[in-house]
């Protein structure tokens, strides 16, 4: 009673700062100079309004992105906040971008440890929260190693299978477009078995299998209690110490991650010592290469852990998007199906080869990712030394958010940029691999993949698995909304990692040749 009393006045106290604090913020980077010569910074900005009457309302808990983008139309593309004891920029223009995160990338390329995802969940050792250091340079090496080159082309066989079973299970639960489905699990298990394929060595047979919701609900909840700057024990180092819903969510996550993925890494050890073989794939290079490179048991599990949950929350949440926007666009469907006709035929799936050849489902994927980036505040970089831009100084431990919310709806450089419009990218020929080494950066296709040295080591297998997957499910079938059952675009689950709310649609095979094809 006592401690849910001190909560509640804290939170109290710090409400009320709010207000204030909110019309102090276009000030706020003269306060840093305040704070380099040691003069406390009055305000405290703090997390969300409470919902309106007309229903959810952006906060900083809440749709960040939205009360972040109000805020850059008022004060800027670069300006700063302070949540708690964390100071941080917001970045909301490419150029700003590119100058911070890429041309001086060897100052901020670092991660703020955050008290739920870095220090709960992952204990400091998965490379997606490591700050910028040696230790996070091995673990980039092994993961870049793991996601492109020629293991990335041993791989074609299982992602061409994979997106095959994606579309005949869509087809089979469907019941030949007869009955509505819901698309989530099935786009939630093939990116999993491509994660699971690439880390373990294995995949799943079936939905059911028991791996398949245990998998995809860890991913779930580890979007689900972690945000840039949504959590307030975060930033309020006091209620770390206080126990809390939150923090005893993060100590089960983890606790979880290490049973499960840690009992698949001891199986596979086993299996090793005992002179068994087991395929190529991450653990068995790590267990390989362990000594050396001085990683521990606990070090593997959450190397392993940050691809399962990044790998699998980020494609899936792609093929859900698109899933959710087609029904809504009968006539970008009918242009996709015309293209996918003329250059594939009815006779077989489109492959890898004939992606040149089909700029309109490109567009379609590359305008999803615009719409409907899974992160929409990417992951939070931090500069590692004092560092002064366009005369602001920023402290060195400055978090940078990256509002990509705010750059993929810049009317400027999208026009009409809230209409899904696949024709904005016909004439872009350029992988998002490619285009995020573009020199111009105001050229770039996206912000989905994040910038600088952090960037996602992974684009290369995303494309091909996003590649197979929507260009299958196009060439198969006509999507319709369920009567009665409108879907939300606007709502979505997760605080880091974005995915639709449940929806189903009606997958309708567009003719007979599609159970053929899938050997029906
Ligand atoms: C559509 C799919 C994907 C999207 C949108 C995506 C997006 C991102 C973003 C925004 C970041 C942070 C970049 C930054 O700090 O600037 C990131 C990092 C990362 N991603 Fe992805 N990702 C995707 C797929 C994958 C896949 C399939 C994997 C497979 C393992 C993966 C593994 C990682 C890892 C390990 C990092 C951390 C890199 C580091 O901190 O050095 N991602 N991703």
């Amino acid at each position: 009673m006592w401690l849910g009393d001190q909560l509640l006045r804290a939170k109290d106290i710090i409400f009320s700062q709010w207000e204030r604090s909110y019309h102090l913020s276009r000030t706020h980077l003269v306060r840093l100079h305040n704070l380099r010569n040691g003069l406390r910074p009055c305000s405290v900005l703090l997390h969300g309004r409470p919902a309106d009457d007309k229903g959810s309302f952006p906060s900083l808990s809440h749709y960040p992105e939205l009360i972040l983008d109000s805020w850059a139309k008022k004060f800027g593309p670069f300006y700063s906040m302070r949540l708690g004891n964390q100071l941080f920029v917001v970045v909301s223009d490419p150029l700003i971008a590119k100058d911070l995160l890429i041309t001086n990338g060897s100052i901020f390329s670092s991660r703020k440890e955050m008290f739920i995802k870095s220090k709960t969940i992952f204990h400091g050792r998965g490379i997606t929260v490591m700050p910028y250091d040696t230790r996070w340079r091995k673990h980039r090496k092994i993961a870049t190693s793991f996601l492109n080159g020629h293991f990335l082309e041993d791989l074609s066989e299982i992602f061409d299978y994979e997106a095959k079973i994606l579309v005949r299970e869509l087809f089979r639960y469907g019941r030949g477009g007869t009955e509505p489905v819901n698309p989530q699990p099935h786009a939630g298990r093939c990116s999993l078995n491509t994660m699971l394929t690439i880390v373990f060595g294995i995949r799943t047979d079936t939905l059911e299998h028991p791996l398949v919701g245990h998998a995809l609900r860890l991913s779930r909840e580890f979007m689900n209690c972690t945000g840039p700057v949504s959590n307030l024990v975060d930033f309020v180092p006091l209620l770390q110490r206080l126990p809390n819903f939150l923090t005893n969510r993060a100590k089960k996550l983890h606790k979880d991650l290490v049973d499960t993925y840690g009992g698949m890494i001891s199986e596979i050890e086993k299996r090793m010592n005992s002179g068994q073989d087991v395929p190529r794939c991450l653990v068995k290079t790590l267990v390989e290469t362990g000594d050396q490179e001085a990683l521990d048991h606990l070090d593997k599990v959450m190397i392993c852990s940050a691809f399962l949950i990044g790998g699998v929350e980020s494609t899936a949440s792609i093929m859900q998007w698109f899933s959710a926007i087609m029904p809504s666009h009968p006539d970008i469907q009918e242009k996709a199906h015309a293209e996918l006709d003329r250059v594939v035929g009815r006779n077989r799936l489109p492959t890898v080869d004939d992606e040149k050849d089909l700029p309109y489902v490109r567009a379609i994927i590359k305008e999803v990712e615009r719409c409907h980036n899974p992160f929409w505040l990417s992951t939070p970089h931090v500069n590692t030394e004092d560092f002064t831009y366009q005369g602001q100084f920023i402290p060195k431990d400055t978090v940078v958010i990256l509002n990509t919310y705010s750059i993929h709806h810049n009317a400027e450089r999208y026009t009409d940029p809230f209409k899904f419009n696949p024709d904005r990218y016909l004439n872009d020929h350029m992988k998002s691999s490619e285009s995020a080494r573009l020199a111009n950066v105001t050229e770039r296709d996206h912000w989905t993949f994040g910038a600088g040295r952090r960037i996602c080591p992974a684009i290369a297998v995303a494309e091909h698995e996003l590649w197979l997957a929507i260009s299958r499910m196009l060439w198969a079938f006509k999507m319709e909304e369920v009567p009665g059952e409108p879907i939300d675009l606007k709502e979505y689950d997760g605080l880091s990692g974005r995915s639709p709310v449940p929806f189903r649609i009606q997958m309708i095979p567009r003719d007979h040749h599609v159970a053929e094809v899938l050997e029906m």
